[in-house]
């Protein structure tokens, strides 16, 4: 393959850019808005970004700490009984939920078993509102979520940034009045105001639609006395933006922003803004899902990625599935006020069931059995325990575990926090990696604590274009997801993309393009063969497979 090819392939698949850095340029909609452009606006915008944005993380910042507005749900899901799981008031517009639960009753009459195989599109849906994380407004379209490599900025707030001029159009009867209000504060509110206030203007516009947000669950009475008041205290926030509704409702909507709100995620899975979906709310969570969602832009996708029996709930995750059970459950319940009771999480209720998400790693060659790893409260020296796979009797010494799984999150906290300080790269990288090589032949490949650290360093290897690096964690990465997650998570195929286009950076083409295949399988189940994703991948997969062909048959 030419260097040319190749580089745009690699364009394609890194967004990259051989421009350097984009310059922002200004857009302007109409005369209106260029009036009211503040020469000091750029110099007035006050709050810093957090590192990363949640819906809880920006009420930290900004306001009041509490730990329930931390509810923004890594992503969320839903699903309630059975029969679609869709509870709740019938008047809703839940046409796409109730015709898809009349077509899987009906194919069902059909087919003895099965209702629908794997892969179906469930459910799609706009969002009632959304709007893009703190850090992510100058990265990604506040009309589509798209992440161009050239973004137009609002003249006006100088906040808001948009792909063309068609989508900060198309914006503007939400932003109109939300940028003059950026303008006056001279700030941003955080995203969990801005979402918000955007819900009150639709509302505003047009009452009825607002039937949907209230048909949503509050579980009002669930929430501490101090969440409450947390949810007063930002409803002033609220109040320098836009109209507010009476303090009864408001602390009703905050709720319901609480329980309902999804993580809009990005391509690779991970959370660019937060968004409400009436519909995709209704359902109920499970740590062993049969559904995921995903998004296209803002456009929020249910897909089934285990075949789905009559009369079985629709279920999706709201929570990360890669920590511990007992830190979800622990999540589940102060953010949901519900005891998870799916399978996964009885399966570690009971000791004998050892939780990878926190295990240690058989000491055996090959073995990949995870090991419980000590319990302080114990206080033994050492733990000896017979691998119920490979029958060895392992012994273990618990100081020596304790401080070298401490050590190492010294040394991972450490490399992130000198990233966040815009140090050097590399000194980050050589923490991580000594990181890593604490936990390597310690913790099962899919321990969260590995995982992380495998995650970061496969972004900074990247970075740097250390493809050779990136790789060896990247592939680990893949095993690890494979143990975890059931054969169609999209997690495994966006792993596998990532170690696709990896090897096709080293030349290796035959290898990137049977990971690329593997990751296409997957995406076309979990992400569907309309999604932009599933898209662009099949584009370069068609590409390179000409090119081996033809250069084949050159050298036949
Ligand atoms: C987004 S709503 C899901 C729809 C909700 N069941 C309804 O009827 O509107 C989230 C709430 O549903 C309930 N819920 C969701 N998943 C659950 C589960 N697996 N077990 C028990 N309750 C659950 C909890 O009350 C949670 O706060």
């Amino acid at each position: 393959m030419s260097n040319k090819k190749r580089r745009n392939i690699r364009k394609k698949l890194y967004n990259d850019s051989d421009d350097g850095d984009e310059k922002q340029e200004t857009i302007v909609l109409d005369q209106t808005h260029e009036k009211s452009r503040d020469k000091n606006i750029n110099d007035s915008v006050v709050m810093t970004p957090p590192p990363r944005l949640s819906f809880i993380d920006e009420i930290d910042d900004e306001v009041i700490m509490s730990p329930s507005i931390k509810a923004n749900p890594a992503v969320k899901n839903i699903n309630q009984n059975a029969n679609t799981q869709i509870s709740k008031t019938e008047e809703t517009n839940l046409e796409e939920i109730k015709s898809k639960n009349q077509a899987i009753q009906s194919s069902s009459t059909k087919t003895k078993d099965l209702k629908i195989d794997k892969g179906e599109l469930i459910l799609e849906e706009e969002p009632y509102a959304a709007v893009v994380d703190d850090n992510n407004l100058d990265k990604f379209c506040s009309g589509c979520f798209a992440k161009p490599t050239r973004l137009l900025r609002c003249s006006a707030c100088n906040l808001l940034h948009y792909c063309s001029e068609r989508c900060q159009r198309s914006d503007w009867k939400q932003h109109k009045e939300e940028c003059k209000t950026f303008v006056r504060l001279q700030r941003k509110p955080p995203a969990s105001i801005r979402v918000f206030c955007r819900i009150l203007k639709r509302r505003s516009v047009d009452k009825d639609s607002f039937a949907a947000i209230k048909n949503l669950n509050t579980n009002r009475t669930k929430f501490k006395q101090e969440e409450i008041e947390t949810f007063a205290q930002l409803s002033i926030l609220v109040k320098e933006c836009i109209e507010p509704l009476a303090a009864g409702e408001m602390i009703e909507l905050f709720c319901r922003l609480t329980c309902n709100s999804f993580s809009v995620l990005d391509e690779e899975m991970i959370g660019i803004g937060v968004g409400i979906y009436t519909n995709a709310a209704l359902i109920n969570h499970s740590c062993v899902p049969n559904c995921l969602a995903t998004f296209d832009g803002s456009k929020l996708m249910v897909r089934n990625i285990q075949p789905i029996q009559k009369d079985e709930e629709i279920t999706i995750a709201y929570t990360d599935l890669g920590i511990p059970t007992m830190e979800r459950r622990r999540e589940l319940n102060e953010r949901y006020f519900f005891l998870c009771q799916c399978e996964l999480c009885k399966q570690y209720e009971s000791k004998e069931n050892v939780d990878p998400r926190s295990a240690l790693r058989c000491k055996t060659r090959g073995c990949t059995n995870p090991i419980e790893p000590p319990d302080p409260l114990e206080m033994q020296e050492e733990i000896i325990v017979e691998c119920s796979i490979c029958k060895q009797i392992i012994t273990y010494d618990t100081a020596d575990v304790e401080n070298q799984i401490k050590e190492s999150i010294e040394l991972y906290e450490k490399g992130m926090k000198l990233l966040v300080q815009d140090v050097d790269e590399e000194k980050a990288i050589s923490q991580l990696e000594r990181s890593f090589e604490l936990q390597k032949n310690l913790l099962h490949i899919s321990n969260q604590n590995l995982i992380r650290t495998q995650k970061s360093l496969i972004e900074l290897y990247s970075k740097q274009r250390n493809w050779p690096m990136a790789l060896s964690h990247s592939q680990l990465l893949i095993d690890a997801y494979r143990f975890l997650f059931t054969e169609w998570h999209p997690l495994i195929g966006i792993q596998l993309l990532v170690t696709g286009r990896l090897l096709l950076c080293m030349h290796q083409d035959d290898e990137g393009v049977r990971n690329l295949r593997d990751s296409l399988r997957i995406l076309e189940v979990s992400h569907g063969y309309q999604h932009s994703l599933t898209k662009s991948v099949a584009d370069i997969l068609k590409q390179m497979e000409r090119d081996i062909s033809i250069r084949q048959g050159k050298f036949d």
